[in-house]
């Protein structure tokens, strides 16, 4: 028999019951929650007389509605302006108050984005099963957790009975080999996977992301290529235990304690895909021909390397990605084979649960140190994933340099990722943005957003439009951009 997938793994781990038609009951282990996704599976436990099956499972935290300002966020609640936004955030308050559930409130050091708050507690371990209302839940599979988004009624279900009906994906491997270029990131592998097999190349499939260039990368990295599986159609992303994975999780809060630690990381270290585990479809990719991205279109497969132009929808092979393009085009505002390098961005996001770790403002910062964010820029701001992340940052100073620089720093939340707060782009507005979902109004109504890194965006903000961080590295310090 051939050996198993670490995704057979998990799955197998976890299974209750399997029907004859596929359908499957499987055990889980986390839920997270947020204001957007868990109202009404609280108000269905409330309908059913029913009480949360297991109490520290679950683990919640506001941040899509969030304020993001010190101001708004010194009245606590109070300060959401927007009535739906303050009704989600109270109502969560009050249902965690209600059935005993753990959270982590607004104004807690340790509230912030759910897929960074998870992880950076400990409370996303290997071999976990992990969901949350949320589709980027896919997050967690850095620790080779099986973790994926799941609907209302579906948390509903966790929240009742602590398992999912599910059915079983197909096995996909993208193999990452070599090492990556200065100044090239996780976003850029991430991205560029998806410029390759698209945002339906995934589906069906639970990715393991696997090579040297995925052991080379952080945690943090490791969570920004998970992050976006579901970007390129794929509900799971996942990635093997190794020491990498076991350092960061030593001391966190929901980890194991001194004396379960040793028993677990032993139970940790076999989840790895057997040597001779067979992959229903495999893609490989060579780090080193990696350039930094920038997605100029209207989904994240539309993207380029940064020395590329945006294409000519003339000579797109078919006609519906000829029409698809040219909508895009439109949409963005940008003309057929314009350069990269050409686009005026008019704000900068650095944040989102993709890349608002303390890696990724490290390298934003390492750009940002000593210039200043061009005159042509209405707003750059950075906004860490967590007050944790905030004040990690803080402790290194990386708050001065952007502030010096002309970046706003803001308080944590899902922010300008998308429209669902106070900070969003206008009409026709281009943004640099280190999130994962550059749709149509994505991040405010008519904007036009552009998916990059940390690094690239800051190197963006600066200049005014996009550049080659790459070039940028071991520049003398100048205003010239400015
Ligand atoms: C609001 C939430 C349900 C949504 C998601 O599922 O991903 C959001 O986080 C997003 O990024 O679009
Ligand atoms: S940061 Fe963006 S992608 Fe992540 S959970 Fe929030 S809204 Fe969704």
């Amino acid at each position: 028999m051939a050996g198993q997938t670490l995704y057979d793994k998990l799955w197998s781990q976890h299974l209750v019951k399997e029907r004859d038609d596929g359908t499957a009951l499987i055990y889980i282990d986390r839920q997270l929650l947020h204001e957007v996704t868990s109202p009404q599976a609280f108000e269905g436990l409330r309908l059913a007389g029913r009480k949360p099956w297991r109490l520290d499972a679950n683990l919640a935290t506001p941040d899509h509605n969030v304020p993001t300002t010190v101001k708004e966020r010194a009245e606590g609640n109070a300060g959401i302006k927007d009535p739906v936004s303050l009704i989600q955030v109270q109502t969560l308050d009050d249902n965690c108050l209600a059935f005993g559930i753990e959270e982590f409130k607004i104004n807690d050091p340790r509230q912030g984005i759910v897929h960074v708050v998870g992880p950076e507690q400990g409370a996303t371990l290997p071999g976990m099963t992990v969901v949350c209302g949320d589709s980027h839940t896919a997050t967690h599979g850095a620790f080779a957790a099986l973790a994926h988004g799941i609907g209302t009624s579906e948390v509903e279900h966790v929240l009742a009975t602590q398992c999912l009906l599910a059915q079983k994906m197909k096995n996909m491997q993208v193999r990452v080999e070599g090492k990556l270029g200065t100044g090239v990131t996780a976003k850029d592998i991430v991205l560029a996977v998806i410029g390759k097999i698209g945002t339906a190349g995934g589906t069906g499939y639970a990715i393991e992301f696997a090579g040297s260039a995925i052991r080379d990368l952080s945690m943090e990295g490791r969570m920004t290529v998970c992050n976006m599986a579901i970007e390129a159609g794929a509900r799971v992303g996942l990635i093997a235990v190794d020491d990498t994975t076991i350092d960061y999780l030593r001391e966190r809060p929901f980890a194991p304690s001194a004396g379960q630690w040793e028993a677990a990381v032993a139970d940790w270290r076999n989840l790895v895909s057997d040597t001779d585990a067979v992959f229903d479809k495999v893609v490989e990719l060579d780090a080193a021909g990696i350039e930094p991205q920038v997605s100029w279109g209207t989904s994240p497969e539309m993207v380029t390397g940064i020395s590329g132009e945006v294409p000519d929808p003339s000579e797109a092979a078919d006609e519906t990605v000829q029409q698809g393009y040219a909508r895009a085009l439109e949409y963005m505002g940008l003309k057929p084979k314009q350069k990269i390098t050409d686009i005026k961005l008019d704000k900068v996001f650095i944040g989102s649960c993709t890349n608002s770790r303390i890696e990724d403002l490290r390298e934003a910062a390492k750009v940002a140190r000593g210039k200043k964010v061009a005159g042509s820029i209405a707003l750059a701001m950075v906004v860490p994933g967590s007050g944790l992340v905030k004040r990690q940052a803080e402790a290194e100073g990386l708050d001065r340099i952007f502030v010096e620089a002309g970046f706003e720093w803001r308080e944590p939340g899902c922010s300008m990722c998308l429209a669902m707060n106070a900070d969003k782009l206008g009409a026709g507005e281009h943004c640099a943005s280190t999130s994962n979902r550059n749709f149509e109004g994505r991040q405010g109504y008519g904007g036009r957003t552009h998916l990059v890194s940390p690094a690239m965006a800051a190197a963006a903000a600066i200049a005014g439009h996009f550049v080659d961080v790459r070039r940028l590295a071991g520049e003398p310090q100048s205003a010239q951009e400015a």
